[in-house]
């Protein structure tokens, strides 16, 4: 059996963090198993209130699968802290693990979800022992400190995001205008994964289920480049297949391959 785990917050409402996690996971073939930094709770319209993880636990968490059912492949989303951001590399250095790592930072619906010592944290203790790292529009620009306003822009962000260490930087465009643009930069050139921009509310976890389904893809064994094209059809019809639950921005659809089609390949 195919394992993976995700490091990540609990979102109560089930769009994104650990519930579309393991929704991905389950989607696409692979055992799921959860080590939790956070509890937020949020639904589609807004973010209340979150309580942290003490990083003994945290720790304790991940070491209880590591020595038990070693995964395949590891995805971390929300780090809260600086001490959870070190807690995660420390038990995380040494692995060889395939490590995707969604920078969590702002909610949908505007909230921030983590201290404010947790960005520096990031970018010297983490982003060296990750194979990908996924950030948002706004996620590339705090780590970069460049503006991505523009192509040439985005591509020099990315540059400057390698540098910090990861072996390749997939800068997201979910939040362009126009067609949706995956811009990956694995250190010898560019390219793009895209898709045409759908017109919904209903994108709540769509950063959580990309990373996750790269991890999957990953654990199942596609090499970097394909895990992620294979990632984007699958997120690309997990937001066509959405949910119009809830007053805000609705969850994902996880579940439209089982309904009479079958993944290609698998
Ligand atoms: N309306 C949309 N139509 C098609 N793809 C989208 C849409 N919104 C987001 N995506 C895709 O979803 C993935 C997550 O991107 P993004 O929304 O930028 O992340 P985040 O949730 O971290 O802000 C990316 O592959 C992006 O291109
Ligand atoms: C617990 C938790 N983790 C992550 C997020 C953010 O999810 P993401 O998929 O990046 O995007 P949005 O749905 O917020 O656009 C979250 N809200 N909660």
């Amino acid at each position: 059996m195919v394992t993976a785990l995700s490091i990540a917050g609990s979102d109560c409402s089930g769009g994104a963090g650990i519930q579309a996690d393991l929704k991905t996971f389950a989607a696409l073939g692979v055992y799921g198993m959860s080590a939790i930094t956070t509890v937020v709770a949020e639904n589609t319209q807004a973010v209340f209130c979150r309580q942290d993880i003490a990083p003994d636990v945290l720790a304790a968490q991940i070491e209880a699968v590591l020595g038990d059912i070693p995964p395949d492949a590891v995805k971390i989303g929300l780090l809260p802290s600086a001490a959870a951001v070190r807690t995660v590399a420390a038990a995380l250095k040494g692995t060889a693990l395939p490590v995707v790592l969604d920078p969590v930072m702002v909610a949908s619906a505007g909230q921030t979800l983590h201290g404010a010592d947790m960005l520096e944290a990031l970018k010297a203790e983490l982003l060296p022992l990750v194979t990908l790292i996924t950030p948002n529009l706004a996620e590339a620009a705090a780590l970069s400190g460049l503006p991505v306003e523009n192509h040439l822009q985005r591509q020099a962000a990315a540059l400057k995001l390698k540098d910090l260490g990861p072996r390749v930087v997939l800068l997201k465009g979910g939040h362009l205008d126009g067609a949706a643009e995956d811009l990956y930069y694995d250190g010898e050139g560019f390219c793009a994964f895209t898709s045409p921009r759908i017109d919904t509310k209903n994108t709540h976890g769509t950063g959580c289920t990309l990373s996750s389904a790269i991890a999957a893809y990953l654990a199942r064994g596609y090499a970097l480049a394909q895990a992620v094209e294979k990632a984007k059809a699958y997120i690309t019809g997990a937001i066509a297949n959405g949910l119009a639950l809830g007053r805000g921005a609705g969850p994902l659809g996880h579940f439209y391959l089982q309904d009479g089609k079958q993944e290609e390949g698998s």
